[in-house]
């Protein structure tokens, strides 16, 4: 199976977590849209979703979905989204797609973040792919220095805006041993909005489409 086709089955399997009547939480990239996919084809009547991209917004409302604004929401009972890399202890690394500030907002809101994704990004740890660090533009070349002082490397994200009107950093090299330390040291660094390690907010539940079938981890 390549690697589409297990990203789809992952996405189907998290409609066990979705109830009529919720409000739903959607992250951004290839395994969600399968989950938006997935949605339409299910037809469960949620009352709204809340996106974590301007991208998954316009998504959504091709579906014809109810699209809110989380400043009305409040906590939201569940968030999908997929990942880039996870780890035993449900750390991630997202933000591959740009949009790792919303959903990291969007999963800090919800009560369950079912992580989605082909088991590629099942990880023993952290840390090969490039680290996805959103800075404000006047910032970058001191936010750069600072994170070559902590051993990376980084590279801005050509041509890339976030939806915050921001700039993307893409660090290798850094020591993710204890992510949770990284996570906060770098968000320490002024002009840094936010990075995509999710550490402090870690899945819940990861849900891998793999060759044998769903491979389903729970904290
Ligand atoms: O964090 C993300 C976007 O910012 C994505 O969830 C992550 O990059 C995985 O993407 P894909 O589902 O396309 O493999």
């Amino acid at each position: 199976m390549n690697a589409d086709a297990l990203k789809k089955m992952a996405a189907e399997a998290a409609l066990r977590y979705i109830q009529p009547g919720m409000i739903v939480g959607v992250g951004t990239g290839s395994t969600t849209n399968f989950f938006i996919e997935a949605l339409g084809a299910a037809r469960i009547h949620v009352d709204g979703y809340v996106a974590s991209s301007l991208a998954t917004e316009n998504r959504l409302k091709m579906q014809g979905f109810n699209v809110l604004d989380l400043n009305g929401t409040g906590d939201i009972p569940v968030y999908i989204d997929g990942a880039d890399e996870a780890d035993p202890h449900f750390r991630l690394i997202k933000g591959g797609g740009g949009a790792l500030t919303r959903e990291k907002v969007v999963a800090s809101a919800a009560r369950l973040f079912v992580c989605i994704a082909d088991v590629s990004k099942d990880k023993p740890m952290l840390g090969k792919f490039p680290l996805p660090v959103e800075v404000i533009p006047f910032a970058r070349s001191y936010v750069a220095r600072q994170l070559v002082k902590l051993g990376g490397s980084p590279t801005l994200r050509d041509g890339v805006t976030t939806d915050n009107g921001n700039a993307i950093l893409d660090v290798t090299g850094l020591d993710l041993s204890d992510p949770l330390r990284m996570e906060e040291t770098i968000n320490a660094i002024p002009g840094v909005l936010d990075n995509g390690i999710f550490a402090r907010r870690r899945a819940d539940v990861l849900l891998f489409g793999s060759a044998d079938g769903i491979i389903e981890r729970k904290t």
